[in-house]
């Protein structure tokens, strides 16, 4: 698959069958590994990418997709997957990352409403589990986690599009994610979420309005990561913790992940700040994948050169 297919958004059928070919194609590189399932049975699918076999490396989560209608978000999934594979060895950064730190990519977290978002309801956000004493269905993933859940800036009512579901963790597919971040607490290291669109470099805390034990550390990854991103492609992102430049979001994976002990825990919204919102063209993924991935390597080297 050449580039070009990277340039394009996908069904989830064809992201199905790229999961399946990347990881027969890389045998030695590239392992899938089935971390759950969601409400319909679809399979939630990560890749794990190592590609030097040192032992005992670090690891970076990444997940997209998420909510169901931000399609550039399994874009840049792919992409990432992809650029890692081909500039392994090519370009020095990524190299240097690769060799030291193995990445876990989840595509898609939430298939069910992404299929819909192709099937029935592009503007979809939530997953597609239906709720008790109403019609109405779904539950937002990233209020559903156990950090301050349910608190302001969630709604406990199922016909919302930020309803939190009836406890944390209460869907399949927020489950399988904390039940994998849990398990492989000690080796990831990194905790990236993306989105969009607005174009902003999140971190904690989203649930409340205080401020991370390692603040100013997460605030000068972000800030530089935006000013290279500013650097390269002239375009801008703003960045700080999300309750202060977003909205409170209790709940979220991000702010879950870092009270887990992920202490570099991100949330990306990417491109772009509302000309096309989340029907971003597909003219526009090379450009917002390109300066999330500068994001990316930028954040990441700076933690690997953390004593
Ligand atoms: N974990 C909360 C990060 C800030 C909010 C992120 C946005 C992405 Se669409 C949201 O979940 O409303
Ligand atoms: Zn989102
Ligand atoms: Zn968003």
């Amino acid at each position: 698959s050449g580039s070009t297919f990277y340039y394009r958004y996908h069904t989830l059928e064809d992201i199905y069958d790229w999961i399946n070919r990347t990881a027969n194609d890389y045998p030695d590189k590239v392992k899938a590994i089935l971390v759950g399932s969601s409400y319909e049975k679809r399979p939630l699918y990560a890749l794990k990418l190592s590609l030097n076999n040192r032992p005992n490396k670090k690891a970076m989560w990444i997940d997209c997709g998420i909510h169901a209608r931000e399609w550039i978000s399994p874009a840049f999934c792919l992409f990432f997957v992809h650029y890692s594979l081909s500039f392994y060895n090519v370009n020095t950064e990524m190299t240097q990352i690769l060799d030291n730190m193995d990445f876990y990519v989840l595509p898609v977290m939430n298939p069910d409403g992404y299929k819909y978002t192709w099937t029935n309801r592009r503007m979809w956000r939530k997953n597609r589990s239906p709720q008790k004493g109403t019609s109405c269905i779904g539950v937002d993933l990233n209020r559903n986690f156990d950090a301050n859940w349910c608190t302001t800036g969630a709604s406990s009512n199922p016909c919302d599009e930020t309803y939190c579901g009836s406890f944390p963790e209460s869907e399949p597919e927020s489950q399988a994610v904390a039940n994998f971040l849990r398990s492989h607490k000690e080796s990831i290291q990194i905790y990236l979420s993306i989105h969009s669109y607005s174009q902003m470099l999140i971190i904690p805390y989203s649930c409340s309005m205080d401020e991370a034990e390692n603040h100013s550390e997460l605030y000068e990854m972000v800030k530089t990561a935006a000013d290279e991103i500013r650097r390269y492609y002239r375009n801008t992102y703003t960045y700080g913790a999300g309750a202060h430049i977003i909205y409170l979001a209790p709940g979220g994976s991000d702010d879950w992940a870092y009270n887990l002990g992920i202490k570099y825990s991100f949330t990306f919204e990417l491109q772009d700040r509302g000309r096309y919102g989340f029907l971003l063209p597909p003219s526009h993924i090379q450009g917002a994948c390109n300066e999330a991935l500068l994001a990316v390597k930028t954040i990441v080297l700076k933690v690997m050169e953390k004593p």
